[in-house]
This record gives structure tokens, C-alpha cells and sequence, in this order.
């Protein structure tokens, strides 16, 4: 696959190193924006959004056309894999999301997969990759397994994941037909993304943190070799950025271990370290702190600074170190842009 040489953030994804890295933001598309909150008051709920490919593709160039980011993400969720699988999933307000019924009670085999749910998510990818610029990149996205299950045993959301924590212990074998079937599931999701549109691929390992370095070789490191070595298969060309958030010390053996092409770097991560630490030309991924954002003034000037300064000799591409925050005023990231992009 040849790359458009105006694509700059797919190269850096490639290996390529360049003086003003590339930018987008981690949950770009979001309640921050005023045009993301009249729309999302007008269609009701998010995941309305999320299944309604106009609404959706609409909410993904939001923030490119505000901001000019060198990406544009997929407007979706990480839990629309659990939804096709056959839970039902819905949003409480204010709260966040609950899937039911939960696997820590239920059978897997319970469950109907309802696969076309996914079909407006890939006719929002066709839909944005026919009118996104030349020089965007365009990001798809899933949950990884261990992330997805915690959410998928627990219901909802969990302080410290431990249903998902229990059972990987109690029923090695039950939870690993779980992964299993996750990961396959995943594959196929992000080859239909990739045969929409998308350029390149993230897998969002949120809760990545919260496992043992022997239960992280298990649940993070192995899936997510899994899915990067059969993705590579079917599609050997698209990037894939692993992004285990709260992995730590674990950064370098993540990397080697699971094959992907980029690391996504959480803002506890300090980034001269994870430079030393992370084999050499491996591009990186982030990964100012949110609330330094929503702070401003010099918080914001010394984090950027000290960030580009840690990876002015590898393939870097600016994002926070997690999803921003929906009280960050506009002007913040306006300022963000000119800082990275010394405008
Ligand atoms: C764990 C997780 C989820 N979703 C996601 C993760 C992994 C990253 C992370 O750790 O944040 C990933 C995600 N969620 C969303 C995107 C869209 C793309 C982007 O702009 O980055 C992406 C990549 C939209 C969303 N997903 C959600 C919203 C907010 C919906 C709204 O109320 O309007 C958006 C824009 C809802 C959501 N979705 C999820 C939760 C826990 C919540 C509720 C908390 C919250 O509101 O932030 C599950």
C-alpha cells in the first residue's frame, strides 16, 4: 500500500520521524465541544449517536473541522463488541454505561450475537472516508480483550475490576473462552473498519493497570499479540497502536510482546523514561496529563515542552495521556496546537 506523502501521521505510524509531530486527542469527539452537545440534545442519547452513521460521521469531523487535528477517530465505543455479541448495552445518564446480563451470572453461550449492530459503525467509516481530507489520517478503534471483559463480567464500569480479576483466577478456562471469543470478534471488527476506510487501528487496553505482572502476560500481552499477529493476516499494511493504559513498568515487555507498531503512553508515564526504556525508532503515542489541559498557563507550557523534548529523536504523535476532559476549555486546546505546532 503506498501513503499518501501527505498523510503525516500514518508515516510517524510508519516509522517516520518528524520535527513538529502530528496531533489528535483522545475522545476528541466529545461532551467539550458545543457542537457535539447540541447535536447529542438533539438526537437524545449517546449511543443514538454512536448507531446513527449521519449523527456519527457528522461528530467525527467536529473536531477537525474546529481544530485541524492530523487524525480523525471514529465515533463509537469500545462497547459496541460486547453489544454484538448479544448483551445489551445502554448508557445511564450522568453514570455511564451498563451491559446486561452480566457474565459474571450468565453463560457466554447464552448469549445471541447480534453482529449487525455493527453496521452503521462501518457505514459511518465509509461515510467519513469519503469526505475526510487527503492529509487526515483516519483512526479506528476497539476495546481489548481484558478491558472489554472487565466491563462485560461487571456489568458496568468497577473501581477495581475485580469480577473480571476473580473469575481470570476462579475459571481460567471460562475466562478464556471469554477472551477467545472476544479477540475474534475484534478481528473481524477492525478488518471491516479497515476495509471501509480507516487507515490505521487503536486498541484501547483501559484497565491494563490493574492486573499482576503474570495475569498481564496472560490477559494483556497474549490477546493483543493474538489480534495484532491475526489483523497483520488479513491486513498487513494498517498500523495498529496498542495503547495499555496503567501499564508501567511493564511498557517494554508490552511492546516486544505483542507486535504492535505504536505505544500509547498514559500520562503517569514519564516520557524521558519511557524513551530510554522502549525499543529504539518504536513510535510513540501522548501524553500530556488531561488536567494540565484544563489548567492552562505554565502547567500546560512546562508538560508540552518536557513531552517534546523526551522524543525529539523518535517517531512521536502528540495525544494526551488519556481521554480529555469535557470541562477543557476550547482556548486550552487552541493553545495546545500552537505549542505543538510552535505557530
Ligand atoms: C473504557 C472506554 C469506554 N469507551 C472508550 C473506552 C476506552 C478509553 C477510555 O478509557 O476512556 C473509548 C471511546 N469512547 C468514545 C470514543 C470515541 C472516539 C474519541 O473521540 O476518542 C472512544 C475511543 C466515545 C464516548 N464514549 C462515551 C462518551 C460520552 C457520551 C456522552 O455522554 O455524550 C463518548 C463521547 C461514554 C462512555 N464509554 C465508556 C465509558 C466508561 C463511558 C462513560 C464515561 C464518559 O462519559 O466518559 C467505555
Amino acid at each position: 500500500m503506498s501513503v499518501p506523502a501527505s498523510k503525516k501521521l500514518l508515516q510517524v505510524l510508519q516509522g517516520q520521524q518528524e520535527d513538529i509531530p502530528p496531533i489528535w486527542l483522545m475522545r476528541q469527539a466529545g461532551r467539550y465541544l458545543p457542537e457535539y452537545r447540541t447535536l447529542r440534545a438533539e438526537k437524545g442519547g449517546f449511543l443514538e449517536l454512536a448507531y446513527d452513521s449521519d449523527a456519527a460521521s457528522e461528530i467525527t469531523i467536529q473536531p477537525i473541522r474546529r481544530f485541524g487535528f492530523d487524525a480523525a477517530i471514529l465515533f463509537s465505543d469500545i462497547l459496541v463488541i460486547p453489544h454484538a455479541m448479544g448483551q445489551d448495552l445502554w448508557f445511564e445518564t450522568g453514570e455511564g454505561p451498563r451491559l446486561a446480563p452480566r457474565l459474571a451470572q450468565t453463560a457466554l453461550e447464552d448469549f445471541t450475537p447480534a453482529p449487525e449492530r455493527l453496521a452503521p459503525v462501518l457505514d459511518t467509516v465509509r461515510k467519513v472516508s469519503a469526505t475526510l481530507a487527503p492529509e487526515t489520517t483516519f483512526l479506528g478503534f476497539a476495546g481489548s480483550p481484558w478491558t472489554v471483559a472487565t466491563y462485560m463480567a461487571h456489568g458496568q464500569g468497577s473501581k477495581d475490576q475485580s469480577e473480571a480479576r476473580r473469575m481470570a483466577y476462579a475459571e481460567p478456562e471460562r475466562f478464556g473462552a471469554l477472551i477467545e471469543a472476544i479477540i475474534t470478534a475484534t478481528v473481524d471488527y477492525l478488518a471491516g473498519q479497515i476495509e471501509a476506510g480507516v487507515d490505521a487501528v487503536q486498541l484501547f487496553d483501559s484497565w491494563a493497570g490493574s492486573l499482576s505482572p503474570a495475569q498481564f502476560e496472560k490477559w494483556v500481552i497474549a490477546p493483543n499479540a493474538e489480534i495484532v499477529r491475526r489483523l497483520k493476516a488479513r491486513h498487513p499494511d494498517a498500523p495498529i497502536i496498542g495503547f495499555p493504559k496503567g501499564a508501567g513498568g511493564k511498557l517494554a515487555a508490552y511492546a516486544k510482546g505483542t507486535g504492535v507498531d505504536a505505544i500509547g503512553l498514559d500520562e503517569t508515564v514519564d516520557p524521558h523514561w519511557a524513551n530510554r526504556e522502549l525499543p529504539k525508532g518504536l513510535p510513540v503515542q501522548g501524553n500530556l496529563d488531561p488536567l494540565a489541559l484544563v489548567s492552562g498557563g505554565a502547567d500546560l507550557t512546562n508538560a508540552v515542552d518536557n513531552i517534546l523534548s523526551a522524543f525529539a529523536n523518535r517517531p512521536h504523535i502528540f495525544n494526551l495521556g488519556h481521554g480529555i476532559l469535557p470541562d477543557t476549555p476550547i482556548e486550552h486546546v487552541e493553545k495546545l496546537l500552537n505549542l505543538v505546532r510552535k505557530g
